[in-house]
């Protein structure tokens, strides 16, 4: 089993023999390189590479003292034949709490496995409420719509929002990422749909908006289930689609259909035969997302299109000053839903969530050491950056660590392919830009890792709301900081989110700098891509919000090349002032999921 080389320093020899066997290895497409072979050394947990760095130095001692004793007296016992008894008994359950604070992986329960096969939480906080979906006195299609979900009772924000929904009210709801939403805009939608005895002939009666093209897949496949006794029409209109074949789909009748805004406004303003005059109900998901810059000018001029007698429903986990003047502006007598108002914590309970301060130019070592534990996980990482996720994806792949990637510029089937192959692994590693941050419910994301930092607590939210999704569930999340990004906690702190601090463990690291190095070096195509990682990574750094913080001039250009696999900066154009609004439009762009020009 070929491990990982380790740097040290070696002779002079030793490291010219490394250059001449690297360069060899460099010449090989994949397989057996300085960074070992294909993953047979994989591990089960990558617990032990990060440790929680908290007031449990006392506990640990404690634990680490009892253990001593534990041994002593186990071959004490074993030498007299005697069982552990109480002390030990005590003892492993204060081990056991001790490993899962230390690895933020709570250990299973027989038997209590939550919603997506992930682990059970503490029941604590719950999202669930105590009302049946039979309360409702929903019609027979509907309800046996849910039965084929196996809900059992409704969300907290599904038993607040659907029974004013279901009387027409508009309604302005707001509940933590994976608290069933969908589900609650989705079942009056379809009531309504059965209640006005709509068929395809009378068109488009309701439509749901959301900010990315696989959220309106997955919104459209949940519709669809729930739809499945009825004889209403669902349908699909998202950019990067064949259009044509969407036109004929409308012109043939539509009545619930999903979009994403740039394609719902091509249809409406070019599309003959579609008819929308008898919308009467529209719900934007994901609104805030939906209100930011790359999507307000679409939004004003669908917003002028649409018929103005209609019930609106707003929804997002996160709300924003925007949200609240639409709904100002054009929700009638509207009911306010925050389900999660008196809360402590914006995220789920069943969410570890813990942030490491990595030196910037160990943070490819941390992620690959971790990722490489991580192998029979099924972990996200987030990056600023299409750019950077290529990158990275290249890489890893060159050295055998199989991963998936999805930014917005991809084309649209391989996308879609995408995403649903992740949605059906069991475990995998997926490197995305915040195209996959909103709304997606993908089941049994273990770790969310956000490699490169978030723009703003919104980001944060939605991109850690990946895992730890429906009620029982757990996940874990992993935040990378360099130090002096360490005052973006205060942003979190404030915006109640909870974390942890985790150290990684140095001795754990596995430290393939100088074979990266090489391989990058020594590889054309990895070293260009390294170099538009490199230059995209500092783009977006000069982009970011809180610019207090994220400095990019206080960036030491060294140690960011080294994380990128230069031995010093490589010379790439930066233009920061003038390019860094650049980046900023063309990330919008990424995260709409549109193709850059
Ligand atoms: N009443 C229910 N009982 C059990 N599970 C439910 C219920 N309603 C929804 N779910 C499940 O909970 C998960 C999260 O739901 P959903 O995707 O609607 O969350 P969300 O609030 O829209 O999240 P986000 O803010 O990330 O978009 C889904 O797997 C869904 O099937």
């Amino acid at each position: 089993m070929a491990m990982l080389k380790e740097d040290n320093p070696s002779t002079e020899g030793e490291e010219q023999k490394k250059r001449k066997r690297s360069r060899k290895r460099s010449r090989k497409p994949s397989g057996e390189t300085e960074f070992g072979n294909s993953g047979a050394d994989e591990e089960k947990s990558n617990g032990e590479l990060l440790k929680v760095k908290d007031d449990n130095t006392q506990v640990a001692m404690e634990i680490k003292e009892s253990k001593k004793k534990k041994k002593k007296k186990r071959s004490n016992n074993s030498e007299n034949g005697e069982d552990d008894g109480e002390e030990t008994r005590e003892l492993k359950m204060k081990i056991r709490e001790q490993e899962e604070v230390e690895t933020g992986e709570p250990r299973e329960e027989k038997g209590s496995g939550g919603e997506n096969g992930s682990k059970s939480a503490n029941g604590s906080d719950s999202m669930m409420s105590n009302c049946s979906f039979e309360s409702l006195c929903l019609s027979e299609q509907t309800a046996a719509g849910i039965k084929e979900f196996g809900f059992q009772t409704m969300t907290q924000i599904q038993a607040k929002a659907i029974p004013p929904l279901l009387l027409g009210r508009d309604v302005l709801g707001a509940a933590r990422t994976g608290a069933g939403k969908s589900h609650a805009f989705l079942i009056p939608a379809v009531e309504l749909l059965y209640n006005l005895a709509c068929s395809a002939r009378n068109g488009t009666v309701v439509i749901v908006l959301c900010p990315t093209r696989e959220l309106a897949i997955q919104t459209r496949e949940a519709a669809a289930k729930l739809m499945k006794h009825h004889t209403q029409t669902v349908g699909l209109v998202i950019g990067g689609a064949d259009r044509k074949k969407e036109s004929e789909q409308l012109v043939k009748g539509v009545n619930l259909l999903v979009a994403t805004p740039g394609r719902l406004l091509d249809h409406l303003q070019s599309t003959r035969g579609f008819v929308f005059k008898n919308l009467k109900f529209l719900v934007i998901d994901e609104t805030d997302r939906i209100l930011e810059q790359n999507f307000e000018e679409a939004m004003k001029q669908i917003l002028a299109i649409l018929p103005k007698e209609r019930q609106t429903a707003l929804f997002s986990a996160t709300q924003t000053d925007k949200v609240r003047d639409l709904a100002a502006l054009s929700l009638k007598d509207a009911t306010y839903i925050s389900v999660d108002s008196g809360r402590k914590s914006v995220t789920n309970a069943g969410l570890e969530q813990g942030y490491c301060v990595v030196p910037c130019e160990k943070r490819f070592l941390v992620l690959y050491t971790f990722l490489k534990r991580s192998k029979l996980k099924k972990v996200m990482v987030f990056f600023s950056s299409k750019a950077s996720v290529k990158y990275h994806a290249e890489l890893l792949r060159y050295i055998n660590i199989e991963c998936s990637y999805m930014y917005g510029d991809l084309d649209q089937d391989k996308r879609t392919k995408t995403f649903f192959d992740f949605c059906g692994v069991e475990n995998g590693i997926m490197l995305c830009t915040d195209v996959f941050g909103r709304g997606l419910d993908i089941p049994g994301v273990e770790w969310v890792v956000q490699y490169d930092p978030p723009d703003n607590p919104t980001e944060y939210i939605h991109r850690v709301g990946r895992t730890a999704r429906g009620e029982g569930s757990t996940g874990n999340a992993l935040l990378f900081l360099i130090e002096e990004e360490v005052k973006f906690l205060d942003y979190l702190k404030e915006a109640k989110v909870p974390l942890k601090q985790y150290d990684f463990v140095q001795s754990k690291l596995v430290n393939v700098q100088s074979a990266l190095e090489l391989l990058v070096a020594s590889n054309p195509v990895l070293s260009e891509s390294a170099k538009e990682a490199y230059k995209s990574y500092i783009l977006a750094y000069s982009a970011h919000s809180a610019k207090d913080i994220f400095n990019v001039h206080q960036l030491d250009l060294r140690a960011v090349a080294a994380s990128f696999g230069f031995s010093s900066p490589p010379k790439v154009p930066l233009d920061i002032h003038s390019n860094a609004s650049k980046f900023k439009k063309s990330r919008s762009k990424d995260e709409k999921g549109s193709k850059r020009q």
